[in-house]
């Protein structure tokens, strides 16, 4: 066979791989394997022609079954490798030559099978290839008709085209019987059939018509007409392009009378017959019809003889018989009903008419809605892959656990349920599963989301346009609502705790470092409090964001700060959350009892730690930004542009005050104007400044279980692999598997072969597995580069497989290194 590029894997099916297990040269040698089980033509054969056979897996299994001094020969256009017990040459099959070099091989003998597995080297459109495959299929028949024995068999693979019939004709002329088979090995996809002609009858003369292809296949070209054409234009034949059916074996067809009164369609029984027969009780009924005239019999007779006029006589004759039967109703009567559905439109009365019209619309509704539908979930499939995305880093840390802000909390079922639902997608759900099931969940809790953060920013003053929302959800930057967002804005440090605690900075820093940042971020808040003071008195609100408030506005804002400031409680500095206790008023489960009592619980735990008295207090009311009337202040809001570094927050220790900022951060907003804010210092000796620098500072009640079960999630995080790791593995994993379903469709194949012995199979299946463990135990070869290998580049003479190539130096000086290392251990050991 000519040298073929496969052309994709699906070619490569079991028969495939089952021919190079078995050592078949082609997938094409089960074709005959099938075909000879089917018929046992090759047992009992002695001489045997295969044309067109390279490579030769044909020969091969004609070698196989054949009796052993059996003479088998081949031949091919492209020459065939050896084959034992088989005589091949290259010679195109349609030459003289080549019957002469048959003649030669096969001496006086003649053949008892000759196969023909033909096919041109094709390429060119489908039509052209299907032809000049019938004719080397004709070539081949006359072939088999020279070398053939009486009663020998024929085998011959031919296409599905419209040549096909031509073909069975001429076969049938020569042969007892002739079949056409399939074998399973033959691909569905594929028109090749096998046809088998057994029981040659040896003509002593031939009409070389019968092999002519230019004869052959031209009688037919005006034969095949179709339905319509054919009867109502039977002027105008028109060759049948698509071939014939499957089944289709014969040239000549009849059909019954009867069948022809009962059809569907009985112009196509016209087109597709030969003849109407009367032989059945309900056919002669029909002929001693007084309807039925002596033309019309004759008509039945040959029906591709009949013109437009005996059509329309036939028609007409079966319409008059089945409407007396009463199996179709009087012409006039169809006639209107079929007119009715016609000029529906026109009868319809207004009613009707908008009923359909309203139909209409509904239908391009439900149209519209589905586009939309898909769209939105192409979006959410895009909004999931972003939250899935977020999965893995310690965003969570600030988003699980949020505490006290509303949005957050619309925030946090949104990913809530796209993290739910995106698990279940990783563990091997579709998306559109996720999409399906949970996706107007989401929706709502995002579009909520959107609308909750835009009010907040609206209440502070601040407009965003959808974009800001998009692009402020892009980037994952916290949201904060009412004052808090005033505050945050203004205050860098809180903006850099948060956004570090957003993006999950977590490094491995060692304990100076950790020393240092807090020491860093003391000195910060202790700047922070020195600039405030600074600034005291100036009842400037921040330009950016008073601008677009009401002094109204400002003082609802201002009062409820207050309220909120009261209810605090007041744990020297930033406030820590009481367990159990809702700080946020806007919160719903917010209770101010609860609070209260909580506060009280806590204030006398820690009256001997804080002297603080109703003064400070109302300093701190003071100093928290408001004046005597409770109007805001907001005098210290100024934007500082050195913050502490990027992504600073490498301890547990900071991440878990990170933490508790963002949970607790109204209570932590109001609390930060305190007692310890605005100090006089300025008559102070430096002694008790430096001291008051030292100890006087807000203890940050962080509890070391919230450390202990950061640093936990930390640990857990950093034992993850990298995604790229991660990614790699799978990829081996994946890789590994299919090989591994590979061999066992192999293996399959093999158990299911009807053609191998059980010692076979087994032999063929434990082969498959040993080159598996095979590969898998072999470790590289260790050459030494001396003699013959010395100085060879690239693979040494007889080493198979992997290998390596050592120089026998290193060998020798890499065992003196050894040998010196464990002698002055030895020496160590003695003296020491
Ligand atoms: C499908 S392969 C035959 C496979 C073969 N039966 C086997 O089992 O290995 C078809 C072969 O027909 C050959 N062929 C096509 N036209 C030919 C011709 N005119 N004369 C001889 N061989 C021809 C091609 O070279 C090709 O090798």
């Amino acid at each position: 066979m000519g040298k073929k590029g496969k052309t994709g894997k699906g070619r490569l099916d079991k028969f495939y791989h089952l021919a190079k297990e078995q050592g078949y040269r082609s997938r094409a040698a089960f074709k005959l394997i099938q075909i000879n089980k089917k018929y046992n033509f090759l047992e009992k054969a002695k001489v045997l022609i295969d044309l067109c056979a390279a490579p030769g897996g044909w020969l091969q299994v004609a070698s196989k079954c054949m009796p052993s001094q059996a003479i088998i020969v081949g031949v091919d256009l492209v020459p065939i490798k050896p084959i034992p017990r088989c005589i091949t040459f290259a010679e195109d099959i349609t030459t003289d030559k080549c019957r002469a070099a048959l003649r030669g091989a096969i001496k006086t003998w003649k053949a008892d099978v000759v196969l023909h597995d033909g096919a041109p080297n094709v390429g060119t459109a489908w039509v052209q290839d299907a032809y000049s495959q019938s004719e080397l299929v004709l070539h081949s028949l006359k072939l088999a008709t020279e070398f053939l024995n009486k009663g020998g068999w024929f085998v011959t693979k031919v296409f599905r085209s419209k040549d096909y019939n031509n073909l069975m004709w001429v076969f049938n002329q020569l042969f007892d019987s002739v079949e056409a088979t399939k074998p399973p090995s033959s691909r569905n996809v594929s028109a090749e059939i096998f046809v088998v002609c057994q029981g040659f009858k040896a003509p002593k003369k031939l009409d070389p018509k019968f092999l002519d292809p230019r004869h052959v296949f031209k009688e037919l070209e005006d034969q095949a007409v179709t339905s319509l054409t054919s009867v109502f234009m039977p002027e105008k034949k028109k060759r049948h392009r698509d071939g014939y059916g499957d089944n289709e074996r014969i040239l000549f067809h009849t059909t019954s009378a009867y069948d022809f009164l009962m059809a569907e369609d009985p112009v196509g029984v016209l087109a597709a017959n030969h003849q109407l027969t009367f032989a059945t009780p309900d056919d002669l009924a029909l002929k001693s019809h007084p309807e039925t005239t002596d033309e019309l019999l004759q008509c039945c007779t040959d029906l591709k003889v009949l013109g437009k006029k005996d059509f329309k006589a036939m028609l007409k004759w079966r319409t008059a018989i089945r409407i007396e039967r009463g199996l179709e109703k009087p012409k006039g009567v169809v006639e209107k009903k079929e007119g009715a559905d016609d000029d529906d439109e026109a009868n319809m009365d207004d009613e009707e008419r908008m009923a359909r019209e309203l139909e209409r619309a509904m239908k391009e509704e439900a149209t519209k809605e589905k586009r939309a539908k898909r769209k939105l979930n192409e979006k959410r499939a895009k909004e999931v892959m972003r939250l899935q995305m977020n999965m893995t880093t310690p965003t969570e840390l600030a988003t699980e656990d949020l505490g006290d802000d509303s949005l957050f909390r619309a925030n946090e079922k949104s990913k809530a349920l796209v993290s739910k639902k995106a698990a279940a997608a990783a563990a091997g759900a579709e998306l559109d599963v996720v999409m399906g099931e949970g996706g107007d969940e989401v929706d709502e809790a995002l579009a909520e989301a959107k609308r909750k953060r835009r009010e907040d920013f609206a209440r502070a003053g601040i407009v965003l346009s959808d974009d800001d929302v998009d692009m402020a959800e892009e980037a994952d930057v916290p949201q904060l609502s009412g004052r808090a967002a005033l505050f945050y804005a203004s205050n860098p440090m809180l903006q850099s705790l948060l956004q570090s605690t957003m993006s999950g900075a977590t490094t491995n820093a060692d304990d100076e470092d950790k020393e240092d940042y807090l020491n860093q971020l003391n000195d910060d808040l202790e700047a922070e409090t020195l600039s405030r003071k600074r600034k005291r008195g100036q009842k400037e609100i921040p330009t950016t964001l008073a601008d677009s408030k009401t002094k109204k506005e400002t003082k609802r804002e201002a009062a409820k700060a207050k309220r909120a400031a009261i209810h605090a409680v007041d744990v020297e500095g930033l406030t820590a959350p009481l367990p159990g206790v809702v700080a946020d008023e806007d919160d719903p489960n917010y209770d101010p009892q609860a609070q209260e009592a909580a506060r009280t619980k806590y204030l006398a735990a820690s009256d001997s730690e804080s002297d603080s008295d109703d003064d400070d207090d109302e300093s701190a009311d003071e100093g928290a930004g408001f004046d005597s009337d409770g109007d805001a202040i907001m005098d210290d809001v100024e934007l500082d542009t050195t913050g502490p570094p990027p992504n600073a927050l490498t301890t547990p220790h900071a991440l878990a005050l990170a933490h508790m900022v963002h949970q607790n951060k109204h209570a932590m907003v109001d609390a930060s104007f305190n007692r310890y804010t605005y100090g006089d210092d300025d008559e102070l000796p430096a002694w008790f400044k430096d001291d008051e620098r030292k100890f006087n500072k807000p203890v940050m009640p962080i509890s070391k279980e919230t450390v202990e079960a950061i640093e936990a999630r930390r640990r857990a995080l950093d034992a993850r692999p990298i995604k790229k790791v991660a990614e790699a593995k799978y990829r081996k994993k994946k890789r590994a598997m299919a090989k591994v379903e590979r061999q066992m469709k192999r293996a399959a194949a093999i158990a299911d072969s009807e053609d191998m012995t059980e010692a076979a199979k087994a032999r063929a299946i434990t082969k498959i597995v040993a080159k598996k463990i095979a590969k898998v135990d072999e470790k590289p070869k260790v050459v030494v580069a001396r003699g013959s290998n010395r100085g060879v580049k690239g693979r040494p003479t007889g080493v198979k497989g992997r290998y390596k190539m050592v120089d026998p130096r290193m060998r020798k000086e890499l065992r003196a290194q050894k040998k010196v290392a464990a002698a002055s251990k030895n020496k160590r050991r003695k003296t020491g």
